[in-house]
């Protein structure tokens, strides 16, 4: 297993743990109780990501990245979305050529 997934696993773990903890004492448990809130927070770290990246600045995407990372994980888990779900869809993509695809869709 990746660096990457083993953390991304761990912190799965940790959000899945914040469920009904005290939301003014913890920001994962605020955004597990306010899906809303959680994909707005989502938004605002994409658009920072999207900057950083714009901007060149290669320790501002890393940071930012990490920061849509657990907006994501955040936000699954407050909507009930599964990781499972998430990897089925990726893996009904593997193998398929993202170009092809998308010409098939264009008339
Ligand atoms: N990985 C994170 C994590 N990344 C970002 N954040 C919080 O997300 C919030 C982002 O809000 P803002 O964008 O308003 O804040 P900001 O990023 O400081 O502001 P800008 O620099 O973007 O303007 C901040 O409060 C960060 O502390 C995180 N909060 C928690 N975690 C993980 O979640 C675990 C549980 O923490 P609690 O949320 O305290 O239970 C932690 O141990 C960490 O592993």
């Amino acid at each position: 297993m990746s660096r990457l997934s083993e953390v991304l696993d761990r912190l799965a773990a940790t959000i899945e743990a914040r469920r009904g903890a005290d939301p003014s004492e913890s920001w994962t448990a605020k955004l597990l109780a306010d899906p809303t809130l959680a994909a707005k927070k989502l938004g605002e770290e994409a658009v920072e990501t999207v900057l950083a990246a714009a901007l060149k600045d290669r320790d501002a995407l890393a940071a930012e990245s990490a920061d849509v990372l657990y907006h994501l994980l955040a936000l699954l888990a407050a909507s009930g979305v599964s990781l499972d779900e998430v990897a089925a869809k990726l893996e009904a993509r593997e193998g398929r050529s993202g170009v092809a695809e998308k010409a098939s869709r264009t008339p």
